[in-house]
C-alpha cells in the first residue's frame, strides 16, 4: 500500500465546512473544453467571487476531462474540485476529488466497482480526497445520472429515506453529503429536506440539480447548505453570474 502518497491536507474540506451559501460552478468537459469558452466563464466567475469549480459529467472522456482541468488550472486560482461521473475522470491538475458513493441507488458498480477500478490511480494522485455520500432525489424528470448509473432516485416526498441515507452514509465515514436532483431537474432539492437533515446530522452538505434562481440559492443557504452547485443555468445564461455577484456581495458584506 502506498497510502503515504495521498495528500493529507484538509484545505478544501475546511473551506467547504467553513460557511453556508457558497457557490460552485459545474463545468461539464463534454460541453465546455475550449480555452475561449473557459476564459469567459473564469473571468465572470472570478468577478462573482465563485468559491469552486466542480468538474465532471456523466458521459465525459478521459481526454476531454484532463484537457478541461488543465486549461482551468492555467486560468484560475479558484479551487478545482473533481465531481466524477466515472473512474476515468481524474486529474492531478485539480485540488480535490469528491470521492462519490451513490448511496441512493443499489447498483454495486457505483457503490464500490468504480472505486476498485481506480484505486491504484487515486492513491498516486496529489489530490485531497473527500469521501462523499452522493444521494439522488427525484427532480421531476429522469436525470442523466439516474440513467447512466441505472438507479432510481429517492422520491422527493420521502424525507425519512433521504435523511436515513444521509445518516447511514455519514456513519460509514463519508465527510460530505451531496443531494442532487439531477442535472436540469424541474424541481431542485427542497430546502425543507436540508433543514431536517441539518437538525439531526452535523455534516457538510452540497446541493445541486435544477437550481436556477437567487431565491432558490438563498432558501438553501438559509437552512444551512454549505455549497450550492449551478451547472445548466450558467451554461444557458452566463450573465446569471452577475446575479451571483450581487448575491455574493450581500453575503460577504
Ligand atoms: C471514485 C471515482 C473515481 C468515481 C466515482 C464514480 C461514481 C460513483 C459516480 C456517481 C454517479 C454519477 C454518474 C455521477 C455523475 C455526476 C455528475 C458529474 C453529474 C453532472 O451532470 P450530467 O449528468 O453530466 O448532466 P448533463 O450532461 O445532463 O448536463
Ligand atoms: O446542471 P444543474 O441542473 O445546475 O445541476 C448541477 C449538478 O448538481 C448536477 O449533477
Ligand atoms: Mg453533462
Amino acid at each position: 500500500m502506498h497510502l503515504q502518497f495521498m495528500k493529507l491536507s484538509k484545505e478544501i474540506f475546511n473551506k467547504l465546512n467553513s460557511k453556508t451559501g457558497q457557490i460552485a460552478v459545474l463545468i461539464d468537459p463534454e460541453e465546455t473544453n475550449s480555452v475561449e469558452k473557459l476564459q469567459i466563464i473564469v473571468e465572470k466567475a472570478k468577478f462573482a467571487s465563485v468559491d469552486y469549480f466542480f468538474i465532471g459529467g456523466s458521459t465525459v472522456t478521459r481526454s476531454d476531462f484532463q484537457k478541461t482541468t488543465s486549461i482551468l488550472k492555467s486560468l484560475t486560482d479558484i479551487p478545482l474540485v473533481i465531481f466524477p461521473g466515472d473512474h476515468q475522470q481524474l486529474s492531478n491538475d485539480a485540488d480535490a476529488l469528491l470521492y462519490l458513493s451513490l448511496l441512493s441507488g443499489r447498483n454495486p458498480e457505483y457503490l464500490i466497482g468504480q472505486h476498485v477500478k481506480s484505486a491504484q490511480e487515486v492513491i498516486q494522485l496529489d489530490l485531497e480526497i473527500i469521501p462523499t455520500a452522493y444521494i439522488l432525489i427525484d427532480g421531476g424528470k429522469q436525470s442523466t445520472v439516474a440513467y447512466v448509473s441505472q438507479t432510481t432516485p429517492i422520491p422527493r416526498d420521502n424525507t425519512q429515506i433521504a435523511l436515513n441515507t444521509a445518516i447511514a452514509g455519514t456513519l460509514q465515514g463519508n465527510k460530505v453529503v451531496y443531494f442532487d436532483a439531477g442535472s436540469g431537474a424541474n424541481q431542485p432539492v427542497d430546502a425543507q429536506l436540508i433543514k431536517q437533515v441539518k437538525a439531526q446530522l452535523e455534516t457538510v452538505t452540497i446541493v445541486g440539480g435544477g437550481v436556477r434562481s437567487i431565491e432558490q440559492i438563498e432558501a438553501l443557504k438559509s437552512v444551512g447548505t454549505n455549497v450550492i452547485v449551478i451547472g445548466n443555468k450558467i451554461e444557458e445564461d452566463i450573465d446569471f453570474l452577475l446575479d451571483i455577484q450581487n448575491y455574493k456581495s450581500k453575503v460577504l458584506s
